[in-house]
């Protein structure tokens, strides 16, 4: 691989965005890729590509270059350097990569890679919530798997169309996908495509949605007709694919305390044909209390630490702070006392988060059972996905039902 002037500038600009403005590396990642017309699909997918790998291994690349935070422009070169050389990428004589010490950096890497929390790449903290948590076997696989990029998935909208015939569609504009066995919408794509500019995608016959996400709304058991409240609805990924296992009939109240997550779920539901499904803004407890006791399903699909979608999204990993994950914590215990109020006399209830944390998981739901809210539940199944055991993201779902 030939490494590209303008190409590696815009990596650059964009680490510093990232590490040193706290910007998002999927918004960031977005802006880059609009300022120059002229990249074709492989420049596109270097810079994408490129700036995740450093974002991924930030505190590896960062002591192997032995450069400390805020990183300056030349610091980040070093970085770039480390992250060509174990690439196997030949470095060109610009001034940025004078000295470069190769041999020196695999040695280092060589070092590094015998201790998990410089190999994996993680803050301190996670690397000891993780162990404390999944134990040693488990968080070694689950942390090495995080950090592994993730597949392209789709889901079928079976609204609008077939996995059949998306499946032909899609390979007669260029783009080869696989169905997944054990996971009744979805399809893999052979090759990462960007797939949001097909007219398939433009016609709502897909979503872009992980396969274990797709799990979460067959555990709901829905059926049409009911009435089904998505309590942490967000942009709406699960509302969406509730509406489809609803065949568009019956009702879907889909609520957030973000407006503006709500009204791109709004624009995502037009394009998928959904028609059954009203917003809800929580700006109080009123939206909450008018439905105690009234649906049929509720959703609670929590707000959690992304412990289980690294792979998405890498830098999770920086952002995170332990405080956050206490205050969660607390969240979830909430949402799950509060909401667990709108499931009906003999009514379901999911639980589910994108954590692989036991304490963000199975134990939120053993504390609500415990707790005189829970007493009228019982816990019918539950799933814990690791994503070194299924392949794809950690998740947690568990499914409850209320007594008659
Ligand atoms: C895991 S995300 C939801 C993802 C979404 N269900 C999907 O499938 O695309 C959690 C959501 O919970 C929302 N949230 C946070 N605190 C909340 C609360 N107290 N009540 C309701 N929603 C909340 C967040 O804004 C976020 O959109």
């Amino acid at each position: 691989m030939r490494l590209h002037r303008n190409l590696c500038f815009s990596v650059i600009d964009g680490l510093t965005l990232i590490f040193n403005e706290g910007k998002y590396a999927d918004k960031v990642i977005q802006q880059l890729l609009k300022r120059d017309k002229r990249w074709g699909a492989r420049d596109r997918a270097f810079v994408a590509e490129t700036t995740y790998d450093i974002v991924r291994w930030k505190r590896l690349y960062a002591e192997i270059a032995e450069v400390k935070e805020p990183f300056n422009r030349d610091n980040l070169w070093r970085m770039f350097a480390v992250w060509a050389t174990l690439k196997g990428i030949k470095l060109p004589d610009w001034k940025y990569f004078e000295k470069t010490p190769t041999r020196k950096i695999k040695g280092r890497f060589d070092e590094f890679s015998k201790i998990r929390k410089f190999r994996e790449s993680i803050p301190d903290w996670i690397d000891n919530v993780g162990l404390e948590e999944l134990g040693e076997e488990k968080w070694t696989k689950e942390i090495a798997m995080q950090n592994e990029q993730a597949d392209v998935i789709l889901r079928t909208n079976t609204l609008k169309t077939t996995k059949e015939k998306l499946q032909n569609i899609l390979f007669d504009q260029g783009i080869e996908t696989e169905p997944i066995k054990g996971y009744n919408s979805a399809l893999k794509l052979v090759e990462r495509a960007n797939v949001f500019v097909t007219d398939a995608f433009k016609n709502g016959f897909f979503e872009v949605q992980d396969a274990s996400s797709q799990l979460v709304a067959d555990f709901l058991d829905v059926k049409p007709g009911m009435k089904v409240v998505d309590t942490c609805a967000g942009a709406g990924g699960k509302t969406l694919h509730i509406a489809s296992l609803m065949e568009n009939k019956g009702q879907i109240v889909a609520m957030d305390i973000y407006e503006s997550k709500l009204k791109k779920l709004k624009v995502r539901a037009r394009r998928n044909g959904v028609h059954n499904v009203e917003l809800k803004v929580i700006d109080s407890t009123k939206p909450i209390k008018k439905l105690y006791n009234k649906a049929d399903r509720v959703l609670i699909d929590a707000p959690c630490s992304g412990l289980g979608v690294l792979r998405r999204n890498p830098d999770a990993k920086w952002k995170l702070e332990p405080e956050f994950l206490d205050r969660i914590r607390e969240t979830q215990q909430e949402v799950l006392q509060q909401y667990s109020k709108m499931v009906k006399p003999n009514g379901k209830l999911v639980y589910a988060t994108c954590s692989v944390l036991p304490s963000e998981n199975q134990n939120q739901v053993e504390a609500f059972l415990k707790s005189e809210a829970g007493t009228n539940f019982s816990l019918v199944k539950d799933k814990k996905v690791l994503a070194h055991t299924s392949g794809f993201d950690g998740f947690y779902m568990a499914l409850l039902e209320r007594k008659g």
